[in-house]
């Protein structure tokens, strides 16, 4: 009985040639039934009964899917199939019909058709490619060594690389396309020679182009070379780049292994940021140049962040690292790079200690002692600790720097600042407010442990200071406030400190006061006569007293010292011992004193006589340099005759002779004015002020004059400056002249001016210009008598 298979493909006819029936089992193909001629010949195998199993891989694959496909869709299916011979790939389509057989199983027939594309693979890879590809050939010498290599084929790429067609280039010698000297000849008979692979890089100079970077890659195959050739010249741009940037990086910048972090390159800053040699930090890790005490340093940095390191000097630096994962030289490396923040921190930590530190003695400032009191406060809430606020302030600080100057002022700062640091346990809390104001905490403190301390101060300030090779004396004096017993609040305790303060200079300067609650009144009306003095000129409450100043020979009445007085609205007559160093403090002594000026000048120049006017100048009007224009022009303005007015000034302007006072001086004796020394012998060198400026008139003072009959002391002092007068043609005035035995003293030893009580109190201006006319009818009455 014919078989179905043979039925089925006969009716085919010649197309049966090429198809095979496919036997399948569950879905899958089994068996190669049959086959014709041609598939068979496709196939390269068997086709009578052979287990489709047994069959090649490039054919079995895609007989499985067709018949998988035909059966899974019921109908016929299409697939491809290629086959290489001899280098040439050939490709066939393939179509599968699913046909039913009689005894239940399904058959397939597979057919197979060619399709008219062969390839040639080679050729085809050959130009797939971007990289270069040649087969050379070798070229010997009679004795057979390797002298050149001629190309036997190339493709697109490595035309393009040689900037030639590739036609032009084939059966072309390889020393026509690459210099000899670059050596390329020489590695590949290397090749040849030893059948190995090489790779090996090439850079080829080119006439009006730039070097051509090849990467080349070759392998022997028996008298041939394959060589593969790759353009690097990107690669080596950025590498070369890379390069520059890392070389002349100003930052520190290197090159780590990742997993052991040892250097492999840094950069010239690098070297002489950290002041180790290119070989000392070849030898060493990233890791080795952390602090040794910062805590667990990794082995590379990973992440930005904030590093202490050591330079090899042993310098400590701050650092931020940055660093990015790269390939270089074909291995992975980690980029460092160093941010030294050193000095930025420096800077930083500068600037907050500006903010909380006084420039001028490096004490804490206001701000940082506020916070270091609220610290205390909150620690006595806590835990109810005690502690004692002192506040501060030089006695004689504004005079020093009014008369030494601001250089000396802050010496004397300086020193103050030490001395009362001195005083302190290393732990309590010195600050400098601000002028001459420092304040104290003393933590744990009672009150008499404070006062202790104050006590101590206040001795140490006593002492003289050395400033500018002159003895200041000084003092202090300072107001104590106890937590919790004056206050729980900063401010508070710091009001009521500096509350006990001003009345410890009230007290007469010197001491320290503790803070009571009765002081508070005493304090408040102390501001109150401020802001009174500063309205006082305004609301006319201000007045001159005149007092007879007497020649002690003759009698006669040679001058008036002008005396300010204020007669509070509410409290009456203030003493000028007590608002004028208000004044002065306040800075109103400037307008005061202009105001006094121009009074006591127009006063004289209504008088009926030639007496002369004595006004007293403080030392601070000589701060403002416009003193002699101001005296100048009260003259111009008032017409009183400038060998009228007698300026008096005390010691304190000369002190240590400033340069500035007495060049005004000088201004002030060419506008043909008098200049008196008041309180002569009150000073530290009185005789010397004598030698920094010629004075017209020296005032001996009262409290020696008030000696002469009790104290033979004083009565020599007095007697030296008489005749010390005489010698120098200055004259002598003897004040605070209060008994008619004081007086007649003076006149026997030769004193040529007096005043005092005795000869006439201070008196208002009219009462003054009534002495000037009663002594002029006296003068008149005793001429009349003589005559
Ligand atoms: N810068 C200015 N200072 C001024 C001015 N007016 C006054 N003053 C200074 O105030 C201080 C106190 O002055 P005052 O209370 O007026 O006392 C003067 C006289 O009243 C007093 N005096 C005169 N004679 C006697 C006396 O016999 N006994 C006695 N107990 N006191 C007497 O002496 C003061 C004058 O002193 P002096 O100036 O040294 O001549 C005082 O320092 C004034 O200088 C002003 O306008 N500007």
């Amino acid at each position: 009985m014919p078989r179905y298979e043979a039925v089925v493909l006969g009716r085919l006819g010649r197309l049966a040639d090429r198809c095979a029936l496919v036997a399948t089992h569950e879905g899958r193909a089994e068996r190669l039934l049959w086959g014709g001629s041609a598939f068979r010949d496709w196939l390269d195998d068997e086709v009578q009964d052979h287990p489709v199993a047994r069959l090649a891989d490039e054919v079995r694959w895609p007989i499985e899917e067709i018949v998988t496909a035909a059966l899974q869709a019921g109908e016929p299916a299409r697939t491809r199939c290629d086959r290489i011979t001899d280098g040439v790939v050939a490709t066939w389509n393939l179509v599968g019909v699913p046909l039913a057989h009689g005894d239940g199983a399904t058959l397939v027939l597979v057919h197979v058709d060619p399709v008219c594309t062969r390839t040639e693979l080679v050729q085809a890879m050959f130009g797939a490619t971007g990289q270069g590809l040649m087969a050379l050939g070798t070229v010997r010498d009679a004795d057979g060594a390797i002298t050149d290599f001629k190309i036997v084929a190339l493709n697109q790429g490595a035309a393009l690389l040689f900037g030639r067609p590739a036609s032009a280039l084939q059966w072309q010698r390889l020393s026509g396309l690459v210099p000899r000297h670059l050596g390329m000849t020489g590695v590949l008979a290397g090749v040849v020679a030893r059948t190995e692979r090489a790779a090996f890089e090439l850079a080829i100079p080119r006439s009006g182009a730039p070097t051509l970077h090849l990467k080349v890659e070759a392998r022997a195959i028996g008298d041939l070379i394959a060589v593969a050739m790759t353009d690097v010249g990107d690669i080596k741009a950025r590498e070369e780049s890379f390069r520059l940037l890392f070389d002349n990086n100003p930052l520190p910048m290197w090159l780590v292994e990742p997993g052991t972090a040892r250097f492999v390159a840094v950069n010239e800053a690098a070297i002489a940021h950290y002041g180790f040699s290119r070989t000392e930090f070849l030898t060493r890790r990233l890791c080795d140049l952390a602090e040794p005490g910062e805590a667990a340093a990794p082995l590379v940095a990973h992440e930005a962040g904030l590093r202490r390191q050591r330079r090899a000097d042993g310098s400590v630096i701050e650092v931020t690292l940055v660093e990015r994962s790269l390939a270089f030289e074909g291995k992975p490396v980690l980029l460092g790079a160093a941010i030294d923040l050193t000095e930025r921190r420096r800077a930083e930590a500068r600037i907050a200690h500006m903010a909380q530190h006084d420039a001028l003695t490096g004490l804490p400032n206001r701000v940082l002692f506020m916070v270091r009191l609220t610290e205390t406060i909150a620690a006595h809430q806590c835990e109810g600790t005690s502690a004692a606020l002192l506040c501060l302030d030089l006695d004689k600080f504004k005079l020093v720097n009014d008369t030494l100057g601001h250089p000396a002022g802050d010496q004397l700062l300086q020193q103050a600042a030490q001395r009362i640091a001195g005083c302190l346990k290393p732990e309590d809390p010195v600050a400098r407010l601000g002028g001459d104001e420092f304040a104290i905490l003393l933590g744990g403190a009672d009150l008499p442990a404070a006062e202790a301390v104050a006590e101590r101060i206040v001795a140490a300030l006593a002492r003289p200071f050395l400033i500018q090779e002159q003895e200041c004396h000084v003092g202090a004096s300072i107001g104590i406030a106890h937590l919790p017993l004056h206050g729980t609040d900063p401010d508070v305790l710091m009001r009521n400190a500096d509350i006990a303060l001003y009345r410890a200079k009230a007290g007469g300067r010197g001491g320290w006061r503790r803070f009571a609650a009765d002081m508070d009144e005493a304090v408040r009306r102390r501001r109150r006569r401020e802001t009174d003095l500063r309205e006082a000129l305004t609301r006319g409450e201000l007045s001159l007293a005149y007092q007879p100043v007497i020649e002690s020979r003759s009698g006669r009445l040679t001058a008036f010292e002008a005396l300010l007085r204020w007669h509070h609205p509410v409290e009456g007559p203030i003493p000028p011992g007590e608002f004028v160093p208000l004044a002065e403090e306040t800075g109103l002594i400037g307008t005061i004193g202009a105001w006094v000026l121009q009074t006591a000048c127009r006063e004289a120049a209504s008088w009926p006589s030639s007496a002369r006017v004595a006004v007293n100048l403080s030392p601070a009007q000589f701060r403002d340099g416009s003193l002699v224009q101001v005296v100048r022009r009260t003259l111009d303005a008032t017409g009183l005759h400038p060998s009228r007015l007698e300026l008096e000034v005390t010691e304190s302007v000369l002190l240590a002779a400033s340069d500035a006072n007495v060049a005004m001086l000088h201004a002030l004796r060419r506008l043909g004015v008098h200049i008196a020394m008041d309180d002569f012998g009150t000073g530290y060198s009185s005789l010397s002020y004598l030698r920094a400026f010629p004075f017209d008139k020296i005032k001996i003072d009262r409290s020696f004059v008030q000696q002469v009959g009790e104290n033979a002391q004083s009565a020599a002092i007095v007697k030296a400056v008489i005749g010390l007068g005489a010698s120098l043609g200055i004259v002598t005035v003897a004040e605070g002249i209060e008994t008619g035995a004081q007086l007649e003293w003076l006149r026997e030893e030769g004193c040529d001016e007096v005043q005092g009580y005795l000869l006439g109190r201070p008196m208002p201006a009219a009462e003054a210009r009534g002495l000037i006319a009663e002594r002029d009818r006296a003068d008149w009455a005793d001429r009349a008598a003589c005559a």
